[in-house]
């Protein structure tokens, strides 16, 4: 039996939805509350400064360029999934407009969230091509946003890898949205790495070691490279979350006494999600990623029930990646 609560977001604008307390999804949104996309979209034409803007579009665009129309149109898909899913109107929780610009500087191998808006490189054509042609790296950088005005996650070290992480598996949510099935999922930035070598990604949630990332926490990575790893020990929690969904062990058997039941895609995300925008804080680390999931798991499915599957998955999950 399905039943409802009114949920209040938190936010300049008070986002009061009723989430269904049996799929913690968004089943109705306060009337009187309007929503709109709002969307900027720029071209810098290989410079780094003055981007022109080419569309304002709320709506879907078909410009003819692939990488302003990517940029536009998976803005576009991960509003509407953050709304659609956890009641979230926008970066901000009160209707920010989007703000991308592509064709970013020359043969730039990167793309990045600055603060205020998502940038993109085209790629040299042989690491990359164009980033923002790939669903799962769009929800990537605009995740940078929503993780910076709810946690506020300090991008090093430890709280750095679990916002790399937020951001890679908001990524893979979307890219499910957008179509992406079976282990496609997992991958992030499949569409744009290495165009001329098909199967590979930058990195794989559910087997981070394929990709040179890590997958156990006491085999971490704790120089100072990378703001202290960020990108590659985030593969700790992208691995526990891909088990959290899928159930199963660790696929290079780190913990082969630990298998976790998985509780699907719609009740991860929906904890995932909580514990960013209701519990983690800027310096929390991995030990409190284990702790503030398993609260939002307590709160959201179990009634504030103590022991429970899905708290039960969750500590399991974070046992098979050996965090403490
Ligand atoms: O958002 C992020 O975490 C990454 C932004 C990194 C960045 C930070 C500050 C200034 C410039 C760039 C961008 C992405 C990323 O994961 N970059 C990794 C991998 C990578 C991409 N291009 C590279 C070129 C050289 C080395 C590593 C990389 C990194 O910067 O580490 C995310 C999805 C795809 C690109
Ligand atoms: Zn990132």
């Amino acid at each position: 039996k399905a039943s409802f609560k009114y949920v209040n977001y938190e936010g300049p604008q008070r986002d009061l939805v009723f989430v269904d307390t049996i799929t913690g999804k968004v089943a109705a949104r306060h009337p009187q509350i309007m929503y709109g996309r709002s969307l900027i979209t720029q071209d810098c034409n290989q410079k780094t400064r003055r981007c022109r803007s080419v569309s304002t579009s709320s709506d879907t665009i078909s410009s003819g360029d692939q990488a302003i129309d990517d940029a536009h149109n998976y803005a576009i898909a991960t509003y509407d999934y953050y709304l659609n899913n956890h009641g979230r109107d926008s970066i901000d929780n009160a209707g920010m407009t989007l703000k991308s610009r592509v064709h970013y500087s020359r043969n730039y191998n990167n793309a990045f969230w600055d603060g205020s808006q998502m940038t993109y490189g085209d790629g040299d054509g042989v690491t990359f091509a164009p980033l923002s042609q790939d669903a799962d790296v769009v929800a990537h950088e605009l995740t940078h946003g929503v993780t910076e005005r709810s946690s506020g996650l300090i991008y090093q070290n430890e709280s750095g890898a679990l916002n790399e992480a937020w951001s890679d598996i908001f990524g893979a949510m979307v890219d499910r949205q957008e179509g992406a099935a079976g282990s496609d999922i997992w991958l992030i930035g499949e569409d744009i790495y290495t165009p001329g070598a098909p199967g590979d990604a930058l990195r794989n949630m559910a087997d981070p070691a394929s990709m040179g990332d890590y997958d156990y926490y006491p085999d971490r990575y704790t120089g100072s490279s990378d703001n202290g790893g960020v990108h590659w020990n985030s593969g700790i929690a992208n691995l526990a979350f891909q088990l959290l969904v899928d159930g199963g062990q660790h696929p290079r058997n780190k913990t082969p006494e630990v298998t976790v039941t998985g509780i699907g895609f719609d009740d991860a995300a929906a904890i995932f999600y909580a514990a960013n925008i209701n519990c983690l804080t800027p310096s929390s680390n991995f030990a409190s990623a284990r702790y503030c999931t398993a609260l939002q798991a307590k709160a959201l499915f179990d009634g504030g029930q103590l022991s429970s599957d899905h708290q039960t998955s969750i500590h399991l999950a974070w046992d098979a990646v050996g965090v403490p």
